[in-house]
């Protein structure tokens, strides 16, 4: 039999994301990673994935490739899209996991360097061909798509909750508060930055921010559009966020099993996407875990008539797995379209 050529995967920005994804395509039989764009150096590329990873010595450094048993990755330092040669290393995707380039002027030099498709960690800036939330809307794609985002962890979580309830139940609107680890753009110490409150100490404090979710809700869940609103306290833990949703029904008769039904019913549809936990866990308890969303069903509960809150647990992890998915749907997609 012959053997499937891998999907080709170019990466820009190693951070926790792009770690995750290098060593989640390590493990897999269907993705390779072959080049990979950062600011920063070769060495502490190498030497902060051998400090996170469970077998660091699988990964050497020979040069500028990283390098294991599944694949060979060049690792380039660049800091913008335009400079990246995507097209000498061949690659099917590219994913920008950088954070800094949300805007399509920017999607589009990956797309001028060689990139057949771009696909952004993150919530994009301007309107672009697609976000695709595996679970969700996955049967929405395009093999003409060129510009992707996969939405972020904390859009995903929340757009798989909503649908998952809304398909059972009908909700007029509600509100999301994410209780979120710390990510790397906060400041250890108070630190002027551009927004006041994002100024203070990330170690020490509970910090109010905005959240864009509610901005591009309604392109993933056009029901949704307008209803919910969004927001975020980033607070003093490393991993594992809380996804605090508040809904208003509009019937007075749903009850808290029925809502916690319904997730089961959800989690058995999406057994690798959504899950639910009935055991006290804590924050720490959900690090390492693959799903996108983990439904708590012990913290759900009804106020008055029509008011339920629900929460549930995700963690970056899932959303580096949920970014593989994408790039397989699309491989996929241009097979089809190829064997056609
Ligand atoms: N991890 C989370 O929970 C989370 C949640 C929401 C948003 N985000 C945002 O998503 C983005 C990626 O997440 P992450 O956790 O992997 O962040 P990260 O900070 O760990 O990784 C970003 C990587 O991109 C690289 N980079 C930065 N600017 C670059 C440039 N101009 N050119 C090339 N490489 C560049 C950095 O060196 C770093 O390796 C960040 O902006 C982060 O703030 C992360």
């Amino acid at each position: 039999m012959t053997q499937r050529a891998p999907i080709r995967v170019g990466i820009m920005g190693f951070g926790q994301t792009g770690r995750q994804i290098f060593e989640l395509a390590s493990r897999s039989d269907d993705i390779e990673v072959v080049a990979i764009a950062d600011i920063g150096k070769p060495e502490i590329l190498h030497y902060l994935l051998c400090s996170e990873v469970e077998q660091p010595e699988r990964h050497r450094l020979e040069g500028n490739f990283l390098v294991n048993e599944r694949c060979r990755a060049r690792l380039m330092e660049i800091d913008r899209p335009a400079e990246m040669p995507w097209d000498i290393f061949g690659v099917d995707i590219v994913i920008d996991s950088t954070g800094k380039y949300r805007e399509r002027e920017f999607m589009a030099s990956h797309l001028q360097n060689g990139a057949p498709r771009v696909l952004l960690r993150t919530l994009p800036a301007d309107h672009i061909d697609r976000i695709v939330i595996p679970g969700l809307n996955a049967d929405s794609v395009s093999v003409d798509d060129r510009m992707i985002s996969a939405g972020s962890a904390t859009t995903s979580a929340l757009a798989l909750l909503l649908s998952s309830l809304g398909d059972r139940f009908a909700i007029e609107c509600g509100s999301m508060t994410t209780i979120h680890a710390f990510t790397s753009d906060q400041a250890l110490q108070d630190y002027a930055g551009s927004d006041f409150r994002r100024s203070r100490s990330a170690a020490k404090n509970i910090i109010p921010n905005t959240h864009e979710a509610s901005l591009w809700l309604g392109h993933i869940l056009p029901a949704f559009d307008g209803k919910i609103l969004t927001s975020a306290l980033n607070v003093p833990v490393q991993e594992g966020c809380l996804l605090d949703v508040n809904l208003i029904m509009r019937d007075a008769d749903v009850e808290v099993e029925q809502i916690n039904e319904a997730m089961r019913a959800a989690a058995a549809r999406h057994p690798d996407i959504i899950g639910v936990v009935e055991d006290p866990i804590v924050s720490s308890d959900v690090i390492g875990n693959p799903l996108s969303l983990l439904f708590d069903a012990k913290g759900t509960i009804k106020a008055g008539a029509n008011t339920v809150k629900t929460l549930s647990w995700y963690e970056n992890l899932g959303h580096a797995a949920r970014l593989l998915d994408v790039v397989r749907l699309y491989h996929a997609l241009d097979q089809q379209q190829e064997a056609a």
